[in-house]
């Protein structure tokens, strides 16, 4: 394709002409392409052994002291019940995540981790009020990830940006704290606010101030919805914060109308397949909305959510979009492509990083 016709195409809807649609999907090819990843939970996403390495470093007392027990305790894997008892998990992932040298660690493994299955790009979030237990500031908390994740980039060539999360169920004060810091940041390796946590009981237009404070200084906000909860809380998420972004947004499907407004709009999805039948936001994998909203247009990123805790990679999520919804391998780059445009990098730097991926992508 000439630079003039990628051009034209860029910012406009880019399918891929489906020259091949029987062409073989593996891991290994998956693996091989460029991706990006918008949603990934940084307290979700350690690996376990730095959880031993840091408790024993740290002097912190785990319920389990070799790596196998541990998993069995941070992965609540397809028998967990609910998103309140997936997010247990994050107790033991955040009682090592207390000082400033375990929080760079983290972020520079988590680049190292995705550089291996070739993410580009990568928008990290967490919330660094969880993160206060001995005594570390807000500042010191997100600088810390962000020199991780610079360093990362100059060692493994990852891009980044940080979403920091408001949490639904904590105070909606800390919020605007949290959205205060995001402002300041802004420009400064943080991207977006988003909110997190129990969904259920904890309706978002009670954190509005802070998403207003967001809007208000031109930053972008997603918002996890229709997880735990039906379509009036994407419909909050979206008219009361102004949410750029849906993170999950399982449950559009059953308001038809709000699902037609978001496709509008081109409100990206951040789906996380894997996650979402293990908090049981579907209860199986073949009751997930995922091929529906990609063949009604809706904009669709495929996510891991948590490395760690939903036993995950960006590479296993498109294998099971493959294997369980049919994608082929000209609409998984379709996907990338969509998750690319879905990033919230500035619009020329990424036009830029656009047609880059469009031309790596297609010599596969
Ligand atoms: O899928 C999810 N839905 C809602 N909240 C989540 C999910 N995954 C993680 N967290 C919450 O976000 C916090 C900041 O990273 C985590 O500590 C966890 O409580
Ligand atoms: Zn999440």
């Amino acid at each position: 394709m000439t630079e003039e016709k990628l051009q034209q195409e860029i910012g406009k809807e880019y399918v891929f002409p489906k020259k091949d649609d029987n062409k073989p999907v593996t891991e290994e090819i998956i693996k091989k392409l460029p991706k990006v990843e918008l949603h990934c939970h940084l307290d979700g996403s350690m690996r376990v052994e730095t959880i031993l390495e840091e408790a024993e470093r740290q002097k912190v007392k785990l319920p389990a002291d070799n790596p196998d027990k541990l998993k069995k305790m941070v992965q609540p894997g397809f028998d967990c019940k609910s998103l309140v008892d997936y997010l247990k998990a994050f107790d033991i992932t955040l009682s090592v995540l207390q000082e400033e040298e375990a929080l760079y660690r983290a972020a520079y493994e988590l680049i190292e981790d995705v550089a291996k299955e070739n993410v580009k790009y990568i928008e990290v979030r967490y919330s660094p009020i969880l993160h206060q237990k001995k005594g570390l500031g807000l500042v010191d908390i997100l600088e810390a990830v962000l020199q991780g994740l610079k360093q990362g980039e100059r060692d493994f060539g990852v891009k980044s940006g940080v979403i920091i999360c408001g949490i639904r169920n904590i105070d909606p004060k800390y919020s605007m704290k949290l959205a205060e810091l995001s402002v300041a940041y802004k420009n400064k390796g943080v991207v977006a606010f988003d909110l997190a946590g129990a969904e259920e009981d904890y309706p978002a237009k009670e954190h509005r101030e802070a998403f207003q404070l967001v809007l208000k200084n031109n930053l972008n906000s997603t918002t996890h919805a229709g997880e735990a909860y039906g379509p009036e809380s994407i419909h909050q998420a979206i008219h009361y914060c102004g949410a750029h972004r849906i993170g999950h947004g399982t449950r559009l499907f059953e308001n038809g109308d709000l699902l037609n407004y978001v496709n509008d709009h081109r409100i990206p999805l951040e789906i996380c397949i894997s996650s979402n039948i293990q908090t049981k936001a579907v209860k199986r994998f073949e009751d997930h909305p995922v091929r529906l909203y990609y063949d009604l247009g809706l904009r669709i990123t495929l996510n891991t959510d948590n490395r760690l805790v939903s036993d995950t990679t960006l590479t296993k999520e498109f294998m099971i979009a493959h294997e369980y919804y049919g994608f082929t391998l000209e609409e998984i780059k379709d996907i990338i492509i969509q998750s690319f445009k879905s990033a919230f990098i500035p619009y020329r730097e990424k036009r830029d990083m656009l047609r880059k991926v469009i031309k790596e992508l297609e010599k596969f």
